[in-house]
């Protein structure tokens, strides 16, 4: 049954996703109203430089009051892509109080606070959709929250920024600085407004929060994520991670404790077999590896940044939030009801690459072995070469807890014959 009165969106921001948000539902106007049930129109448009032009978009929808338009009482759906916190948090629940549902990309606010924004929606009953939030145009918010609903997840793990993964791509397979990278990544609308966000690791671990959250049924912020950024990658780390068969990826790593009492969450560099799937990724490319008991392993692939890509994710939801108000129903909200405790990354257990700059004299190799073995952490394998009258040991170790790794880094550093510590990396994929 077709409705002829149109669904009525308003746009919040207009940037490298937004702009694409506004012309696909121009270009694509015939088929959305095919596959809605009736038509859907541009009702307004908020930005900040009211002066520029953007192609496509009638002048007399633009706006620089967004909070006038969210309270407009007429809008059906506000899509928000202007991301930070605030304003965006308020406009969203103010959205909310004036009868709008939400779809959005904003994984900082809603890995901050996102609890809060689904009781928000909740109250209201009204839909708060966020699939284009992690991993871009990647399908993954809605398999983990709808087609895997029916199964127990025990693992999230994989390549969740494009950023930081066209940078290490480029560095790695083509030599290019950190800096050049970065600069072509943000000048390709890879970037967050700040790309600290995207290299420090932030952006990954707001992902691996709202990830975890979804995958466990359970109550995962920001703060919970163990995080490592990707600036102290270097030149020598990848040539390592080459003689070992590996490249270095940026990972978001999720978990549930094997006695399933618990759950864990983390973001840091890894070396990656060049054998495994991951390590293939290029570009902004993002690539995530969901593990479940009945399901058994499942890989989602695709682009994880650009304006276009993520706007398709957007648009997806749009059209489940249309469908949705149509038929005067909701989506799936938050479901925290197993509230696992989130674990320190102390209990994590994974095996580590440790490379050593130490004495070359009798005894050091032995020294060194006794260390890791007080601290119960297994190696597997150690590889030593002179280098100007000293010497480098490289100790790959079987999977020891984190905690254990620790302390057996804080004991070596204290030994006479150990000049430094010159990297210590994670070895994942195996
Ligand atoms: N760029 C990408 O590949 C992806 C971005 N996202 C998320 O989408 C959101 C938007 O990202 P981008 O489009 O890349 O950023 P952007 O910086 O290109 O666009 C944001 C736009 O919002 C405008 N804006 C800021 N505050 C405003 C306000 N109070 N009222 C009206 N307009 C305002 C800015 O002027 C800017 O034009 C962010 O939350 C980001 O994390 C999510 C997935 C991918
Ligand atoms: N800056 C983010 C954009 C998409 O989420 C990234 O690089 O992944
Ligand atoms: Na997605």
């Amino acid at each position: 049954m077709m409705r002829t009165r149109p669904l009525k969106v308003a746009l919040l921001g207009c940037g490298v996703v937004g702009s694409e948000v506004a012309r696909i539902m121009t270009t694509h106007a015939d088929d959305l109203t095919a596959r809605i049930g009736a038509p859907v129109e541009l009702a307004g448009v908020a930005v900040r430089r009211p002066d520029r032009v953007r192609e496509g978009i009638d002048p007399a929808l633009v706006t620089t009051d967004a909070t006038a338009l969210v309270k407009r009482g007429d809008i059906d759906v506000v899509v928000e892509v202007i991301g930070g916190i605030e304003p965006a948090r308020t406009l969203i629940t103010t959205a909310f109080e004036h009868g709008a549902s939400v779809v959005s990309a904003n994984k900082a606010l809603l890995a901050q606070d996102g609890a809060a924004l689904h009781a928000a929606a909740d109250e209201h009953g009204k839909d708060l959709y966020y699939e284009a939030a992690v991993a871009g145009a990647i399908p993954l918010i809605r398999p983990l929250r709808e087609s895997l609903a029916g199964d127990k997840i025990n693992r999230v793990m994989g390549i969740v920024n494009g950023t930081t993964n066209f940078i290490l791509d480029k560095m790695d397979s083509t030599g290019a600085g950190y800096q050049e990278a970065l600069d072509e990544a943000t000048a390709l609308g890879y970037a967050e407004a700040d790309p600290t966000a995207d290299v420090e690791g932030f952006d990954a671990a707001a992902k691996a929060a709202i990830l975890a959250g979804i995958a466990f049924h359970t109550r995962v912020r920001l703060d919970d994520v163990y995080r490592e950024g990707m600036t102290e990658v270097t030149a020598a780390d990848f040539a390592s991670a080459k003689e070992m068969g590996c490249t270095i990826k940026l990972l978001a790593i999720c978990e549930r404790a094997a006695d399933g009492a618990s759950v864990t969450a983390r973001v840091h560099p890894a070396m990656i077999p060049l054998s495994h799937p991951l390590a293939s990724v290029r570009g902004a490319y993002n690539a995530v590896f969901v593990e479940s008991d009945a399901a058994g392993q499942l890989m989602f692939y695709g682009p994880g940044a650009g304006g276009s890509p993520t706007a398709s994710a957007v648009l997806g939801d749009l059209v489940a939030v249309c469908r949705n108000r149509l038929s005067d129903a909701t989506g799936p909200g938050e479901s925290a009801y197993a509230a696992l405790p989130v674990s320190p990354m102390g209990d994590v257990v994974t095996r580590y690459h440790i490379s050593l700059d130490v004495a070359d004299k009798p005894g050091v190799l032995a020294q060194v072995a006794t260390v890791f073995a007080e601290h119960g952490v297994s190696i597997d394998t150690v590889r030593q070469q002179g280098k100007d009258g000293e010497a480098s040991l490289v100790v790959v170790t079987h999977r020891a807890s984190d905690a254990a790794l620790t302390g057996t880094v804080e004991a070596l550093r204290k030994l006479d014959t150990v000049r430094g510590v010159a990297s210590i990396m994670r070895v994942e994929g195996e």
